[in-house]
């Protein structure tokens, strides 16, 4: 079972700061997003509204077609995990918030959940807050992926881990996913470690939503050239260049935008090689530069 976001002029306020403003968003279920986001942004401001745990100041949120403020049918569907905080209390043993996931999630699976506590190398003896940082974050994503809720949401929940327990998360995500598909929501700032996985990208900016965009079509916005770095030069001048690297007398210029036919005629005339661009290029330019 999957479940479909749709929110209209959705606003979330805190006192004068407004973190989340006039985000209208049309979700189809059983995909995986990803969030992205400067700091402060307004990521978790918007997945906590998307799970009902703030009421929105202004618009509305409708998942799988019904409000989700206060409305348990929905929010049983739902799981969130922000880092590790809300899996349980720091004194529970982990054996115990297991049990209690158990009793309060209805799609919950606790033979995956036991078999995820061998693949992190979990201690089911020890308690949330004798744990690694490492450890808790990767316990949060162990009851997020064992909840099996038709949507789950995990708001930079790879935080602490080291690379394989990071690739380990991923690789699960995605396993799940294809077995069965619900719908995933992952906010990250790790954009190129984690974006071989996303179907679609969001990114909030200022609060607002700035693109919701295939991966791929996201991609397609830039180029990268290169070729000895004079030739290069003279191609891309004129041209948005987001970033360059040189390596000896050869030299790669990302650039964005798309180029006509004109422009690649003569970038293979002057024997250029043309790629795709880091996504985390793209990303710095469309939310402001280095700045
Ligand atoms: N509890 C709060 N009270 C007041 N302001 C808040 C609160 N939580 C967040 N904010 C503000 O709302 C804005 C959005 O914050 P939010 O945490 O949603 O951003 P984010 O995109 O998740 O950021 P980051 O990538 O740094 O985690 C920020 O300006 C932040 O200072």
């Amino acid at each position: 079972m999957t479940l479909s976001i749709q929110t209209t002029h959705l606003q979330l306020r805190y006192c004068d700061t407004v973190a989340v403003d006039d985000v209208d968003l049309d979700l189809p279920g059983g995909k995986i997003y990803g969030l992205l986001g400067r700091n402060g942004a307004g990521k978790t401001s918007l997945l906590a509204t998307l799970a009902g745990f703030r009421k929105p100041t202004a618009g509305t949120v409708r998942i799988g077609g019904e409000p989700v403020f206060e409305n348990v049918r929905v929010t049983t569907q739902i799981c969130l995990i922000r880092d590790d905080s809300g899996v349980g209390d720091n004194t529970d043993p982990l054996s115990d918030i297991l049990a209690m996931a158990r009793m309060l999630r209805p799609s919950w699976d606790e033979k995956y959940a036991d078999e995820l506590m061998d693949r992190f190398a979990l201690p089911r003896k020890k308690t949330l807050g004798s744990l690694s940082r490492g450890q808790r974050s990767a316990f949060g994503v162990l009851v997020g992926l064992a909840s099996r809720a038709p949507l789950t949401m995990f708001d930079e929940a790879h935080l602490g881990m080291d690379a394989p327990t990071r690739q380990l998360f991923l690789d699960e995500v995605l396993r799940e996913y294809v077995a069965r598909p619900r719908t995933f929501i992952l906010s990250t700032h790790l954009i190129e470690e984690q974006s071989p996985i996303f179907e679609r990208v969001l990114v909030l900016h200022e609060g607002r939503l700035l693109l919701h965009e295939e991966l791929d079509e996201l991609r397609s916005r830039g180029v990268s050239v290169t070729g000895p770095a004079s030739i290069v030069d003279d191609f891309v001048f004129g041209l948005t260049v987001l970033g360059e690297e040189r390596l000896g007398p050869t030299k790669r210029a990302m650039v964005y935008g798309t180029l006509g036919e004109d422009s690649l005629r003569a970038a293979r005339a002057h024997g250029l090689e043309l790629g795709p661009v880091a996504l985390q290029e793209l990303f710095i330019h469309l939310t402001g530069g280095l700045r």
